[in-house]
């Protein structure tokens, strides 16, 4: 199912029934619609209640997923991704109400989008096709990392005519190393100075060092979190924990990261080292200890908007999880088989 995102100031959310007047206004304008290859001009009414109403279908079969762009309850445009029938890539197309372009909104919405197709969906590779006259929706995939791949032509049913296309390419590899803006407080001074603003940069990778902890309930299932709206991997599952801070030890680390995310007390609990991960996770080389924890003081309570579960060892592939944790997956099973 098509969630809801946080880009900025942006929710993006799926699509409704009572959109439908909003999109037909939005998109029933010559200079949106000459940009969109399969819509008529003028743009009927109902398209825009059949278009809605495909959107929450393909939602549920997961063959694309569709998102209103709103702000305060606004809607001022749309992003999409369609997936190929082996749901390895996708698609993205976006159109946005003129009286937003030139803010970043496409940017920014078009990138959070990507973000949780490759973070999340775990796909492997985007396209995007844009007019050659349009070249800002070009420079809106630029700035995500997309690289020109070809040229080709379309018929625009609103143009009545075959155009000429740039056809656009991102791989999930190029995103996962580019230098997405990181929470203010992970990123250092020297980082910060460093980031120019288009195209995406490479970051060079530097060691972060991250405690984590499965915290095994008495069935032997695993505790998971998965990330809030707004922070980096939002979306994903991961064993609670986070970063060790100057002069922690690893251990101290944990203790202070549980009470604060989870709320648990585990002063004087058995911290069992099991394994650890060190992987390069993108704008960072993660190297993340692992802990098995199987008492502690208090019942795990989400104290920073994260979602939890407990999770069957043998489930824990059902959960999206950070690429560098996959390989834990398996070893876990088999201290719990
Ligand atoms: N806790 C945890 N972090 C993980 C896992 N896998 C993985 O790639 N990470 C990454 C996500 C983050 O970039 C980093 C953990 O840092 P963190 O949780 O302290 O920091 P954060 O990004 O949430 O940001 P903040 O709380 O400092 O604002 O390690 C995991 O299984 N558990």
């Amino acid at each position: 199912m098509t969630p809801e995102l946080k880009a900025g100031d942006f929710l993006l959310r799926p699509l409704r029934p009572e959109d439908a007047p909003a999109v037909h206004r939005l998109v029933n304008d010559w200079s949106v619609v000459r940009m969109l290859s399969r819509l008529p001009f003028p743009y009927p009414r109902d398209l825009a209640q059949k278009w809605i109403a495909s959107t929450l279908e393909d939602s549920s079969r997961g063959s694309a997923h569709h998102f209103a762009i709103t702000r305060d309850g606004i809607l001022l445009g749309a992003v999409g991704l369609v997936l190929s029938d082996d749901k390895r890539s996708a698609s993205l197309g976006y159109w946005a109400s003129p009286a937003t372009w030139g803010q970043g909104m496409t940017t920014s919405a078009a990138r959070r989008v990507t973000e949780w197709a490759i973070q999340v969906l775990k796909l492997e590779k985007l396209t995007a096709d844009v007019a050659v006259d349009n070249p800002a929706s070009s420079a809106v995939l630029r700035k995500l990392g997309f690289r020109e791949t070809g040229r080709s032509s379309r018929r625009f049913v609103s143009r009545g005519t075959e155009c000429p296309i740039i056809v656009h390419e991102l791989a999930r590899s190029t995103f996962l190393q580019l230098d997405i803006p990181a929470p203010v407080e992970t990123a250092s001074p020297a980082a910060l100075e460093d980031q120019p603003s288009a195209p995406a940069p490479i970051r060079k990778p530097r060691t972060l060092l991250v405690v984590a902890a499965a915290l095994l309930d008495a069935q032997g299932r695993i505790l998971l979190a998965r990330r809030p709206e707004g922070k980096r991997l939002a979306g994903l599952w991961e064993f609670p924990g986070g970063k060790v801070e100057r002069d922690e030890t690893p251990e101290q680390a944990l203790i202070r990261e549980m009470k604060e995310e989870l709320d648990v007390d585990l002063t004087g609990a058995c911290l069992a080292p099991f394994t650890f991960v060190s992987e390069n996770a993108g704008p960072f080389h993660l190297l993340m200890p692992l802990y098995v924890v199987r008492r502690w003081r208090g019942v795990p309570a989400p104290r920073e908007g994260q979602a939890l579960a407990w999770v069957e060892a043998a489930d824990l592939a059902k959960y999206p999880m950070p690429d560098p944790d996959l390989p834990l997956i398996p070893l876990l099973q088999e201290l719990l088989g």
